[in-house]
């Protein structure tokens, strides 16, 4: 069955945060934007407010909008990846899951290996909000 992934891009002037995927995992050593599974009967807001959480430890404030929904098949499976825009403040993240935490200057944003799914959303964003 296809899995349903949130994903947030979280701006602070013109960088973006993203995190890296520990090396022993699927996906290893890959850059993501933060999220991850929807669970039961869960909206897509409140599972964004819950990875941040547990991922960041903040507490976020995530827009309704889908910024960008991708479909991506990976040797593992289907996911489809819906990216939203959320807003920490002045909070600043502390990574429990991820090697590295980077806040990647927009412009950048290509230079990081994103995961493979990633990648219309990084090129949306530079779109958007890049230079
Ligand atoms: N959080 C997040 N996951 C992403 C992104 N891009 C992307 O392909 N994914 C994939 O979406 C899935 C998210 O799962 P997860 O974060 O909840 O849990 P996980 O890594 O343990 O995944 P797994 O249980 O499938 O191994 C992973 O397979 C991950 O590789 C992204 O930008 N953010």
């Amino acid at each position: 069955m296809k899995k349903i992934v949130t994903a947030a891009i979280i701006l602070n002037e013109s960088r973006v945060l993203i995190g890296r995927r520990k090396p022993n995992q699927a996906l290893g050593a890959y850059w993501e934007f933060p999220g991850g599974k929807v669970e039961n009967g869960e909206s897509l807001v409140d599972c964004l407010k819950r990875e941040l959480q547990e991922e960041l430890g903040v507490n976020a404030k995530v827009s309704e909008d889908i910024f960008m929904l991708v479909d991506h098949t990976y040797d593992g499976g289907e996911i489809q990846l819906i990216a939203m825009l959320a807003d920490i403040g002045d909070q600043q993240p502390v990574g429990t899951v991820h090697d590295f935490l980077a806040w990647a200057p927009i412009e950048e944003l290509s230079s990081y290996k994103l995961a493979p799914a990633d990648l219309p959303i990084a090129q949306k964003i530079i779109q958007k909000f890049g230079q």
